[in-house]
């Protein structure tokens, strides 16, 4: 499965803690990120993330558009809820289309616990039923 693991600036310590209590399960799959938490990721875990640009410059865009094309299966997007982001049009859409296509969404780590042990005991194997589907919206 296609999994992209994000976090906003005030996020990154509990995602580096989340990805190092969960690395056995995460290792499994394929991994996606935003630039600088992919970074930080790879630099206190073994795990091997594709990274796309960081969340301000297009990131965030770059994995909506994997959405779009039904390409990403699980969502881990721990936001700061008390910061204004420059790029907050690019957040909405990301959680827009994750909505629009059904793809299971945590954006804190409570909800991430429950998803990564869900995906742990296979809950998550439906998607690959709709993977190789175009994936149109309402569908
Ligand atoms: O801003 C982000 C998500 O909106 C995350 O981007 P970075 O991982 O590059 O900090």
């Amino acid at each position: 499965m296609n999994i992209a693991l994000i976090a906003h600036d005030n996020k990154k310590q509990e995602m580096v803690q989340f990805t190092v209590a969960f690395e056995p399960v995460l290792k499994k799959h394929d991994l996606y990120s935003t630039g600088t938490t992919g970074k930080r990721i790879m630099e206190e875990t073994s795990l091997s993330i594709h990274r796309f640009q960081s969340g301000p410059l297009g990131g965030d865009q770059q994995i909506g558009a994997m959405i779009a094309k039904n390409e990403m299966d699980l969502i881990l997007f721990f936001k700061d809820p008390l910061t204004a982001q420059p790029h907050e049009p690019d957040v909405t859409a990301l959680i827009r289309l994750c909505d629009v296509y059904k793809i299971p969404l945590a954006t804190n780590m409570a909800t991430g616990e429950v998803l990564i042990k869900g995906l742990e005991r296979g809950d998550f194997k439906w998607r690959s039923i709709v993977h190789g589907k175009e994936g149109k919206a309402g569908e």
